[in-house]
């Protein structure tokens, strides 16, 4: 395909010692020369691909100098983009880097969209669109686990499994056709329904093992939302910052210190956790407080797992046995801290509302019982599930809604083939399904919407 020009700031803006400008497309070696000079003078349309050049960079118009760098040339196809690619490597900071990208752009380059190099290298055919959208998780990615889930992802892993489901719908489309071919053959048509039943059938089993991986795929990739829940002054505060094992939030003795939601990551034994502390639930005069009491239930409405945390060292308040009502149908786990005090707390009635939850029993003064919590969370979160290492995972919330769309057209073809439909009509969900799971792999899919994703990314990615 053929595309101008395009260059961006790939590095982070004004930060760092060395920040890189990019360039991709047929004239980015012209332009870099019209703008590189080396201490031998030698022009770089003669020198290898693949090859890093020192020199300064000077304005054509005015003779200036404008910057010193280190210059990265690789001819295409062999590139990030499959096109030519120039990489300038300039000194950090914002004045330089921009200097340098307004030199590109002054000598032939355009500035590129958020994305448009990944998205070049999707077009250029180097990667389908569940690589490229997998680019964009490995930036994103706040544990290892997401990004080695990202990094299998861009490898294709995905990808090869939707490829081998595509595959085995075509075969049954291929078995179709004999039999439209051949309708005069009965025997034709007597093996072509068990073959396509059989193969969908394996399509549709494969689908819905990978929608399985999907909440742990989600989770992986956007932290288990947990929410620390409890009366004012239990230590949630001291919970959030015993996890994170840094003093994040403050710690006072006095109850409703926290006014609004702290939000953390922090991997508790692989497991990501976006952890957020809220203010202490209670009724208040203290208009302050009481926003911050809204924000906590809010905050609750979207939590994938409640911390919910009750003094030892004081009776159950009623205002306890309300939030145990309302926490009632989600994920928790009962916290049961400040062990080191003398116990007020009644444990038998903690163990009776909490039914089948999980209660730990903490000093966080004393950080004890920090163990025991982190594997309570664990354990909740791999319960019963594979070991992770190997599964594909799809994390991605346009992946998720086409696998649903394909599990369903497969099982109508599948239902229709059991129910005697004549196979040509079962051939149109067969399509349908290979269709959907293409738009997976952006092999068949609308422009708008490749657009639409790409514009997501980071600039100069
Ligand atoms: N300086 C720099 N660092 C970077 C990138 C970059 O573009 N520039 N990358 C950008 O994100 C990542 C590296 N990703 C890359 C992926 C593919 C190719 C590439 O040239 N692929 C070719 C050739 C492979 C080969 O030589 O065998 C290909 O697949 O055909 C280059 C970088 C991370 N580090
Ligand atoms: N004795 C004892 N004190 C603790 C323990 N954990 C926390 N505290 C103390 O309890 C007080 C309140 O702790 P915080 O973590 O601020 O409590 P909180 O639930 O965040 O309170 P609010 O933000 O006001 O809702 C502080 O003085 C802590 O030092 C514990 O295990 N034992
Ligand atoms: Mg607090």
């Amino acid at each position: 395909m053929e595309f101008d020009t395009i260059a961006a700031i790939s590095t982070p803006m004004g930060e760092g010692a060395i920040a890189i400008v990019r360039l991709s497309g047929d004239e980015a070696v012209t332009i870099a020369d019209k703008i590189f000079k080396s201490p031998g003078g030698k022009s770089l349309t003669t020198k290898d691909s693949h090859t890093i050049h020192y020199g300064h960079l000077v304005d054509p118009k005015t003779n200036e100098v404008v910057e010193e760098v280190m210059l990265s040339l690789m001819r295409g196809p062999k590139t990030f983009t499959r096109e030519d690619v120039v990489e300038i490597n300039c000194h950090g900071g914002l004045v330089s880097v921009k200097r340098v990208l307004q030199l590109a752009l002054t000598n032939g380059a355009r500035l590129a969209e958020p994305g448009e190099f990944t998205k070049r290298a999707f077009l250029n055919g180097r990667i389908d669109l569940s690589q490229a959208e997998a680019v964009m998780d490995l930036i994103r990615a706040k544990t290892d686990r997401a990004m080695n889930v990202a990094l299998g992802q861009m490898d294709g892993k995905l990808s090869r499994l939707i490829g081998d489901l595509r595959q085995a719908l075509l075969e049954t489309l291929a078995q179709v056709e004999v039999n439209i071919d051949y309708p005069e053959y009965d025997d034709v048509e007597e093996m072509t329904v068990p073959v396509l039943v059989e193969k969908c059938t394996w399509v549709k089993n494969e689908i819905i093992k990978l929608l399985q991986t999907s909440s742990q795929g989600k989770i992986l990739r956007e932290g288990l939302s947990t929410v620390i829940l409890g009366r004012p002054n239990v230590g949630k505060s001291s919970l959030l910052n015993s996890l994170v094992q840094e003093n994040k939030a403050i710690v006072t003795d006095i109850a409703g210190t926290t006014r609004d939601i702290i939000e953390e990551y922090v991997n508790v034994r692989g497991v990501p956790l976006r952890l957020v502390d809220t203010a202490g639930i209670r009724e208040t005069e203290d208009i302050v407080e009481r926003i911050g009491v809204e924000r906590s239930r809010e905050a609750l409405r979207g939590a994938d797992l409640i911390l919910f945390v009750l003094n030892y060292a004081d009776e159950l308040t009623a205002e306890d046995e309300r939030l145990f009502e309302t926490i009632e149908a989600m994920d928790y786990i009962v916290i049961v801290n400040k062990t080191d005090l003398p116990q007020k707390i009644d444990l038998a009635r903690v163990k009776e509302l909490a039914g089948d939850h999980r209660i730990v029993t903490t000093s966080l003064l004393q950080e004890e019982g920090i163990t025991e919590l982190e594997e309570a969370i664990a354990a909740l979160f791999f319960e019963g599930q594979i070991e992770a290492g190997d599964l594909t995972y799809v994390s991605n919330a346009r992946h998720i809604a086409l696998l649903h769309q394909a599990q369903a057209t497969v099982e109508d073809a599948i239902a229709a083939a059991q129910d005697g439909v004549p196979v040509d009509m079962v051939q149109i969900d067969v399509t349908r399904t290979w269709e959907i799971l293409g738009e997976i792999i952006g092999d068949t899919v609308q422009e708008s919407l490749i657009n639409q994703l790409f514009s997501q990314f980071c600039l100069g990615k």
